[in-house]
């Protein structure tokens, strides 16, 4: 057994299942976790091609009283159930075209051709929180209302009727007030202001749907008209909203063509810049603004996913999960890649952009010095930061995790108490040459890491609970879903004391549970 079991398609649960549970879980601890990921990976008869193409699925772990189930249902999208009614893709998803219908003659099925591809709905990415509601969400502007307790599918939502975004990322960020912050690519008109930062205001009592109430507070500037980067995530302090501009391209040219060009995706939109390196841009929060005069810039890498970001006197530090070089990262997740054997999977992870967790600082106050000097004066990190005499800003990062092939992924913080704020523990998932294979915690002060690991075990992205009450920032509880192929149980809700990364106890049920994503922990 190996790996390529959390990339196949598994049934959906009528009802919950209960969980087999080894060890103690914390009296305290009592709610649901839950997660997305793809669940189906084929189409009449026909495999989906990316990672990010499986339809979606949803998952709960719910934990009271010491007890554990698990529920999962896939959400029903206009992709999902089309598919399986007629039993082909219907909808283009990220790296699969849509099959013409064979029962239309060739005249219609050629004048498809003529029509812009229908944006997918397929919400397999993450779930979260918008006031009172969840949604389940990809990267367009389909996000799907969804029951948290039922796993019921409720409404397909339109961002375009409430704002102007092509589509918004899958990680928001969220003020302790419960305002909702995202930013998306709008190919508006003149197509300039490329990216759009969005504010959705907290639900408020009888006043209806907070999206009716959501507007675009700031826009930022491409660095290149025609072709946006590629927007997955982004930082934001307590007075401010950091954007890397990174030098993956989506080619409007090729997305917005009247025309999808015979089989078109999504990837076959995106192309690399060689030349740009990767740019950093500020914004600040209330008022919101763009700061045009605040030109950072350094070498090119991949970015996804943010960690955190913070101020600390008049420097901004970011830290991020990176892939150095300008090579589409996507062009790896392909699952026929995925699944080879190891030695395939090794040979072409040695290709591709390697990992490293870096922190870069971003002076707010530049122009008073004069250029050429290192304008970081902060004692804790090596990170520089020198103004060139055209304006802008040279920045080299510190490195904080790097490892040959070995990532820091789908990074968590102890988000309601150090989001925005100096921190000191991140947590992830540990990609062993793009395979899941560990939990990582690092000391963002220290630069140490400990991790967690077990032979034939595929962990997910690590959530981290806080203890009530707690008063160190770690005290508390990582929730995981391992997956363990050829198992009695073949899969299992890992519970680790997040100070130590020991296991407090697992619960284990009978069933595979495919790849997930990205997910929430709800407290009951
Ligand atoms: C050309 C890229 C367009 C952007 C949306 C417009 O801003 C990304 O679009 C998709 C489409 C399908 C699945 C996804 C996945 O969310 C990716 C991985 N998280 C993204
Ligand atoms: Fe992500």
């Amino acid at each position: 057994m190996s790996y390529r079991k959390i990339f196949e398609t598994v049934e959906e649960l009528e009802e919950p299942i209960p969980a087999t549970v080894l060890g103690l879980i914390p009296s305290w601890l009592k709610g649901s976790v839950l997660r997305m990921g793809p669940g189906l990976f084929k189409v009449g008869g026909e495999p989906l091609n990316h990672l990010f193409d499986g339809q979606a699925m949803i998952h709960k772990f719910d934990l009271q009283n010491g007890g554990v189930t698990y529920h999962r249902r896939f959400i029903r999208t206009d992709a999902y159930v089309r598919a399986v009614t007629e039993n082909r893709v219907v909808i283009t998803e990220f790296g699969t075209a849509a099959y013409p219908d064979p029962c239309r003659n060739i005249f219609s099925r050629f004048f498809t051709y003529f029509r812009g591809i229908e944006v997918t709905d397929n919400c397999m990415v993450n779930i979260y929180p918008v006031g009172e509601d969840f949604y389940a969400v990809t990267e367009t502007n389909f996000i799907t209302k969804v029951d948290p307790d039922s796993l019921e599918t409720l409404e397909k939502v339109d961002l375009c009727k409430y704002l102007s975004v092509n589509g918004v990322t899958a990680h928001p960020h969220t003020d302790p007030d419960g305002t909702v912050y995202n930013i998306g690519n709008c190919f508006g008109k003149n197509m300039s202001l490329a990216y759009n930062i969005v504010k959705i205001p907290p639900a408020q009592e009888g006043e209806g749907e907070p999206l009716e109430k959501s507007q675009v507070v700031v826009q930022l500037p491409s660095s290149e008209r025609l072709k946006p980067s590629y927007v997955h995530s982004f930082g934001m302090t307590e007075n401010h909203f950091v954007f890397v501009e990174q030098p993956v391209k989506i080619n409007l040219l090729k997305f917005l063509s009247a025309w999808s060009f015979r089989g078109a995706t999504y990837m076959d939109c995106f192309e690399s810049n060689q030349s740009m390196g990767t740019w950093f841009h500020l914004a600040s929060k209330d008022p919101a603004g763009y700061m045009s005069s605040h030109k950072f810039r350094t070498s090119a890498f991949n970015i996804f996913h943010h960690i955190n970001a913070y101020e600390d006197d008049s420097f901004i530090v970011v830290d991020l999960c990176t892939w150095k070089g300008f090579d589409f990262v996507y062009n790896y997740l392909y699952l026929a890649n995925l699944k080879q054997e190891w030695e395939e999977v090794k040979k072409a992870a040695l290709r591709a952009p390697q990992p490293e967790v870096r922190r870069y600082v971003l002076p707010l106050d530049i122009h008073k010095e004069e250029p050429g000097k290192n304008l970081v004066s902060l004692s804790y990190t090596t990170a520089t930061a020198v103004l060139h005499t055209d304006g802008t800003v040279w920045l080299e990062p510190e490195v904080l995790f790097s490892g040959p092939r070995l990532a820091f992924e789908f990074p968590q913080i102890n988000y309601s108490r150090c989001s925005g704020k100096k921190y000191s523990f991140a947590y992830g998932l540990g990609l062993n040459h793009f395979i899941p294979d560990r939990i990582v915690k690092l000391d963002v002060q220290s630069r140490e890491s400990r991790a967690w690991r077990e032979d034939g075990c595929y962990p997910s992205e690590p959530l981290f609970v806080p203890t009530p009450g707690a008063r160190d920032e770690d005290d508390g509880v990582l929730l995981s879903i391992v997956v363990k192929p050829g198992a009695e149980r073949p899969a299992f809700l890992l519970l680790l004391d997040a100070v130590e990364l020991t296991e407090l106890a697992r619960a284990e049920v009978d069933a595979v549970i495919p790849v997930t994503l990205h997910g929430v922990y709800r407290p009951a």
